[in-house]
């Protein structure tokens, strides 16, 4: 396909993804099946296109005049392709599969900057209901946090020490550029491609099926290595899911002591069997529900991680349709099952034990709201200071950047993409009294 056939399948996309308020995975996905003649080129050129669109969708909209397909993909090709006003013409002229010419206010408008007078979450590509919420969190920053949560994500691999080294894996993937996270001891991360490019399919590498490396991103990277730090012989990954964290709490232990992997959905595991296997884990028990429960650790676990469910603003980056998707009333949501979450872990710690809550949402509501509400209702926990743990988890002090995500209050670490270059992010750590 030429360029004017992949800009008029992305306005077919986003139409689509906006008049029915979809998934773009599922409106990528039912544009595929009806092309199958489209090559990967082709749909991952248009993907970028549907996502790049989706992350500036209010400052496009509000540059272009309109909220429609067609305005947010001819905007993001000119302004975030790289892309000038002769390109587009062409582009459009030269293709019967492309979108129609451009009119006299669309000209206009992609020639000049973003119009005057455009609100701050406009500029910050932020839904209006939930900016509030950004400035309780970042104040003056908020523009700033919400320009960067809009840029493309790279993608971060933690090397798993049980079976690689970093210089290991990095020579493994050389041809893609992977090199070594600033704050992470164990990642590897390869930059975000421009334009049609996309990032590697890294699991297909010889390197992923021997178990030497796992997709994840810096920040969580950052999370498991201070619970880690907290050390004990029993540790409860609370929220497993399907294993990030577990995965990365194992190849810290060195397969020493044993972790469970616990999750209120047992569904969510996915498949987490595979995954521990592949990464030579040999020291996780799965927990939830359906099966063994957690009780015969109450008040006996050295430490507990809550990778807590939230609203999972520090992820727009890689999920920038889930901006537009999450509803106004999903934060009370949150906030509750944080709650519970919160309450029926902190039973199992064992006194003098830890308490690790992690989520990837930026919203103070979601992070320090918690953490000061549980404290209050729970006197016999108090802030433990991450540098500790982190000098038990590396041998070394915090880098520098880890530092400033901790800030002079020293107890919380708060990293985000403006500042962290991660995923946003936030962790606490709290010891039981003895
Ligand atoms: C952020 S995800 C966990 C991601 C996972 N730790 C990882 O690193 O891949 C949150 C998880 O919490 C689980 N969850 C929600 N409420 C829970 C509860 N009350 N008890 C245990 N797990 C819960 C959800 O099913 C979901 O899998």
């Amino acid at each position: 396909m030429k360029d004017g056939g992949r800009l008029m399948a992305a306005i077919e996309i986003i139409d689509d993804i906006l008049s029915r308020r979809r998934p773009a995975a599922d409106a990528l996905k039912d544009w595929g099946l009806a092309h199958r003649f489209a090559g990967s080129g082709d749909r991952a050129a248009i993907g970028n296109l549907v996502f790049d669109a989706l992350r500036r969708r209010l400052s496009l909209a509000w540059r272009m005049g309109d909220d429609n397909g067609r305005a947010l993909v001819l905007g993001a090709y000119v302004t975030m392709w790289g892309k000038d006003l002769a390109d587009l013409d062409a582009v459009l002229g030269d293709d019967r599969h492309a979108p129609e010419p451009l009119g006299d206010a669309e000209r206009a408008a992609l020639a000049g900057e973003v119009r005057d007078g455009a609100p701050d979450h406009v500029l910050a590509d932020v839904p209006d209901w939930l900016w509030p919420e950004f400035v309780a969190a970042f104040g003056e920053r908020a523009v700033d946090e919400g320009r960067a949560l809009a840029d493309r994500a790279p993608l971060d691999l933690r090397v798993n020490t049980l079976k690689a080294d970093r210089e290991k894996v990095m020579k493994a993937l050389s041809r893609f550029g992977a090199v070594e996270t600033p704050l992470s001891p164990v990642g590897l991360r390869i930059a975000a491609p421009d334009g049609p490019k996309r990032l590697p399919h890294v699991q297909s590498e010889d390197a992923f099926r021997k178990g030497w490396f796992e997709i994840q991103d810096e920040a969580s990277q950052l999370a498991a290595l201070l619970a880690g730090g907290l050390g004990g012989g029993q540790t409860v990954d609370y929220c497993a899911g399907a294993g990030g964290k577990t995965l990365a709490l194992a190849a810290q232990s060195r397969n020493a002591g044993q972790i469970y992997a616990h999750d209120a959905d047992q569904r969510r595991f996915g498949d987490i069997r595979e995954r521990l296997k592949r990464a030579g884990v040999r020291n996780v028990q799965l927990r939830g529900p359906d099966g063994d429960t957690l009780s015969d650790l109450e008040g006996r676990a050295d430490t507990v991680l809550v990778d807590a469910p939230c609203t999972g603003t520090g992820t727009w980056r890689r999920r920038p349709d889930a901006k537009w998707r999450v509803a106004p009333g999903a934060l009370e949501l949150r906030i509750a099952e944080q709650e519970a979450v919160l309450a029926e872990a902190a039973r199992l710690v064992k006194p003098g034990g830890h308490l690790v809550y992690a989520t990837c949402s930026l919203l103070a509501a979601e992070n320090e709201g918690r953490i000061a509400a549980f404290l209050d209702a729970n006197p016999g926990f108090r802030l433990a200071a991450p540098g500790d743990a982190w000098l038990a988890a590396t041998g070394e002090a915090m880098p520098e950047g880890l530092r400033a995500a901790v800030g002079d209050r020293g107890d919380c670490a708060r990293l985000t993409p403006a500042t962290s270059g991660t995923d946003g992010f936030f962790v606490a750590l709290m010891q039981r009294a003895e």
